[in-house]
């Protein structure tokens, strides 16, 4: 299903499991700076509507969503108790091949992350041709991706706890 046809922001509240006692990291890229802290701001406020805490939020920046994928692995090595973490990027395509080898650099290297360790981590990265695309999908008339992942997150919280039961 496109983007374009549903709301990333709709959630329905009885179906998403409590996150009083879920702990969760966001690492955030500071290209395009609007539009992730404004994913930021949905992943967040998603999460407390959820029942999350603020406190439990840990929050780094990072240089671009190339660095997501370090920080994250890094995030993980520093907080043991952490049960979800949220990578928030946005990549617009320019004028040369760069947005491929970074949108695919970065989908390959949180994969590996959920792979080998065991802590899910969710790419809340946008990869759009436009600008204007970014801004529809960071709580614009598409919705808000941060949402989207928070509940992602929330979700797969849940999973890992009930998995080791
Ligand atoms: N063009 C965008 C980038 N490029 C920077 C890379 O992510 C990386 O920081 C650099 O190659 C150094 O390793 N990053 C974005 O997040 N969004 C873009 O549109
Ligand atoms: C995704 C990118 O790195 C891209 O925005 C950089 O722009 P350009 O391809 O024009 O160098």
């Amino acid at each position: 299903m496109a983007t374009a046809t549903k709301n990333l922001s709709a959630y329905d509240k009885t179906t998403i499991p409590n996150a009083k006692d879920f702990r969760f990291g966001i690492v955030v890229s500071e290209w395009n700076p609007d539009i992730t802290q404004g994913m930021f701001q949905g992943a967040f406020d998603t999460i407390l509507d959820c029942g999350g805490i603020k406190e439990n939020i840990v929050r780094w920046n990072v240089p671009g969503s190339f660095e997501l994928i370090y920080g994250a692995k890094k995030m993980q090595q520093s907080f043991d108790m952490l049960d979800a973490i949220v990578v928030i990027g946005s990549v617009i395509q320019g004028e040369t091949k760069h947005f491929d080898y970074v949108c695919e650099a970065v989908a390959q290297g949180i994969k590996d992350l959920n792979v080998h360790n065991d802590i899910p981590v969710i790419f809340c990265v946008l990869t759009d041709n436009t600008m204007q695309q970014a801004i529809d999908r960071s709580g614009g008339k598409h919705g808000n991706k941060g949402s989207e992942a928070a509940i992602a997150a929330i979700k797969m919280a849940q999973l890992r706890k009930d998995a080791k039961f």
